[in-house]
């Protein structure tokens, strides 16, 4: 309607038809009027007996003066009309089809999105997985293009366990490893990092193709550019990680064996969670989008749904829902960075009691300054315990979160789409597996298979937080103005059509 307004006006014509569509309304509305009244009377005797009161003559007759100036006033508009029609039409599909192409993304860019989000869950798991066989710190430089290929030959093999042997790992870890066994671990690393690079080219070479070939819209190429920041970033905060463990000075300073910072595991997680939900939101807004587009009919409809009132807050929550999993899945990397797995290896209590002593949770130990002033964060992010206390404490929240939230989405059945209702299901369903999953591993004290599951997992429950998140999203304006000017040649058929039907009926009612 916005759309259609904004041409009648380019097109100097706004005046009439505008009065056009005024008229039809008055038209509807007196014809409302006088069949409200009928409709009271609801046996076909009342209908008769309304029929012959003072009250319906007049209104009759009104009615059919109305009509009668209406007709003649239209049948002169009705021609203003069809002369601009064509100029209208044509200004109509060209404004469309520049809305179209600043907006529209190809559906092939959805998918390959989405499957290189799929190639970052993977790489995600078997980052997990180098972590847990430790072999994350068998490579030890950073050559990001000659680094593709493995040593060849005995000679270089040799030569890369040399390497090896001089790192902290190795001296004070893994002394009593042979070549063999270096190279499994070797082959961990490797692949890891080449699985990283694989990402890179068939997520670059690509985006510059859509953005060039222009299959992709100008939102979509910021979000591209952002995307290929974060995995240039991404690249470079895997190194930074692997230093930390590499650097005897570094881990002097934290007191640790050779092993890499839980903060730079967690960034390095971190920063891949973000670029999984980055590709996979904008995989699943494009697909979204089009979807609208083609059946403009159905859109609509489901944007009265999103426009219901009830739903904002649920907007809120399902955002607050993905921030939620996404916080508890990095309070889970603080707990792999420290092995705080191995400890407290019981259920719902930790030990004999529920939570450890203050004492325990709070050690002076780990401050580092004199006057002790750092001792809370110090605690929450470098003792074991506490850590591992963090992470119960946010599972359990995300759980209950979760739960409340099917909860009040199967009270609101009726206003939330029924896509949504499905993703909510799917959360439920995930984050009770997730919770199992993770409530197994502290049981059986980090079994690798668990342990990567659970990690799987996480990335299955933020991708129901961002199903559920995206499907419950209002339209952006002007995907919703475009989706509208689908209706706009339609609309204009639909003046035409209804006015020679009211100048039918005018004409009908006048000659009675
Ligand atoms: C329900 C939401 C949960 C989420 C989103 C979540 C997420 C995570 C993530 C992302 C990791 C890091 C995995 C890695 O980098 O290898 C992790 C580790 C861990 N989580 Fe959870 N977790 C949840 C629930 C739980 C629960 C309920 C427990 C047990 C009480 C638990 C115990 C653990 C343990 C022991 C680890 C360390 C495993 C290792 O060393 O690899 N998690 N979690």
């Amino acid at each position: 309607m916005l759309l259609l307004k904004t041409l009648l006006r380019e097109s100097n014509t706004f005046n009439v038809s505008s009065r056009l569509f005024a008229r039809n309304s008055v038209f509807n509305k007196s014809f409302t009027k006088l069949t409200t009244s009928g409709s009271s009377c609801k046996t076909p005797v009342g209908i008769r007996n309304y029929s012959m009161t003072p009250l319906f003559k007049e209104k009759s007759s009104q009615l059919k003066r109305e009509m009668m100036i209406l007709g003649s006033k239209w049948k002169s508009n009705s021609r203003q009309f069809s002369s601009f029609k064509p100029l209208l039409n044509e200004s109509t599909s060209k404004i469309t089809e520049e809305m179209a192409n600043s907006v529209k993304t190809s559906n092939t860019v959805a998918y390959w999105l989405i499957g290189t989000s799929g190639l970052v869950f993977g790489i995600v798991v078997l980052g997990g997985l180098t972590r847990l066989t430790e072999s994350g710190l068998s490579i030890t430089e950073w050559k990001p293009v000659t680094g593709s290929l493995p040593p060849i030959g005995q000679k270089e093999w040799e030569e890369e366990f040399l390497k090896y042997k001089e790192s902290p790992e190795f001296q004070q870890l893994n002394s009593h490893i042979n070549l063999d066994e270096f190279k499994f671990i070797f082959f961990m690393e490797w692949i890891h990092r080449l699985w990283g690079r694989a990402i890179g080219v068939v997520f670059i070479a690509p985006a510059i193709y859509f953005a060039v070939s222009k299959r992709s819209s100008p939102h979509v190429n910021k979000r591209l550019l952002g995307l290929t920041s974060l995995l240039g970033l991404q690249g470079f905060l895997g190194w930074w990680m692997v230093k930390s463990g590499l650097d005897q000075e570094q881990l002097d300073a934290r007191k640790s064996k050779p092993t890499v910072s839980q903060y730079r595991l967690t960034t390095h997680l971190g920063a891949a969670f973000c670029l999984y939900i980055g590709m996979l939101w904008t995989g699943l807004d494009i697909l979204k989008e089009n979807k609208w587009m083609k059946n403009p009919d159905q859109a609509t409809k489901l944007f009265q749904k999103l426009n219901n009132p009830t739903l904002g807050p649920m907007r809120k929550i399902a955002l607050t829902l993905l921030a939620f999993c996404f916080v508890t899945a990095m309070s889970g990397g603080m707990v792999a960075g420290l092995d705080a797995g191995m400890i407290y290896n019981t259920w719902p209590k930790m030990g004999v009691t529920w939570f450890p002593s203050g004492r325990e949770l709070m050690d002076p130990n780990f401050a580092r300054r004199e006057d002790k002033k750092d001792i809370w964060w110090r605690n929450l992010l470098e003792n074991p315990t506490t850590v591992q206390l963090v992470h119960r404490t946010f599972a359990t929240a995300a759980f209950c979160g979760v739960f409340a939230v099917h909860m009040y989405a199967l009270k609101k059945k009726l206003v939330l789409p029924r896509n949504a209702q499905m993703s909510v299901h799917a959360l439920m369903g995930v984050v009770t597996l997730q919770a199992t999953l993770g409530i197994l591993t502290i049981l059986w004290v980090v079994p690798t298979p668990l342990a990567s599951l659970h990690q799987a997992g996480s990335l299955a429950l933020v991708t129901a937080a961002v199903i559920f998140a995206n499907q419950v999203r209002k339209p952006r304006g002007n995907v919703k103005t475009l989706i509208n000017s689908g209706f706009a040649q339609q609309l204009l058929k639909k003046t035409t059509n209804s006015g020679s039907k009211i100048m039918t009926e005018a004409s009908k009612l006048a000659t009675k």
